[in-house]
């Protein structure tokens, strides 16, 4: 069972990585993060982090390595993120998000990232070769 697991892609253009402004609930409002969503019961991770950059961003990516670690989430769930490749289409903040950016290594941190992601987005970038 895959429960209360949220996955998110670290998905790079280049060098530079995605990241997604949360336009709902309230208490997320205007937190970055890495897009993704909810496992669904009996649903792959890796089929998951499809379906959901599908819905959000209306993209197709390639979910490639996991990266090490997990992170508690509130409410029970747990974030884990996987490198990920976009395979095509533009992305756009179609859902959950209201506004995308593409960040440089140089403007990673110059986003306000939700508590949760900081960590992951330090392991993400940790991981040999991130951007390649
Ligand atoms: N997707 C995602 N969610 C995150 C991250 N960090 C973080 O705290 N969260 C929180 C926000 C939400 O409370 C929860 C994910 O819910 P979601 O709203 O994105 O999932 P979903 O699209 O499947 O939502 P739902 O409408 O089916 O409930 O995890 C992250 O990096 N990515």
């Amino acid at each position: 069972m895959n429960d209360r697991i949220v996955v998110g892609a670290a998905l790079y253009d280049g060098n530079r990585l995605l990241a997604a402004r949360r336009s709902a609930p309230p208490e997320l409002a205007g937190g970055w993060e890495l897009p993704g969503g909810k496992v669904e019961p009996g649903e792959r991770c890796e089929d998951a982090l499809v379906r959901e950059l599908r819905e959000e961003l209306g993209v197709e990516a390639v979910p490639l390595e996991r990266v090490p670690g997990q992170w508690p989430l509130p409410k029970g769930y747990e974030l884990r993120v996987w490198k990920a490749r976009l395979v095509s289409g533009e992305p756009k903040p179609l859902e959950d998000h209201d506004a995308l950016r593409w960040l440089t290594p140089d403007e990673v941190w110059s986003v306000d990232w939700l508590a949760a992601d900081v960590p992951a987005v330090k392991a993400a970038l940790a991981l040999p070769g991130a951007a390649d």
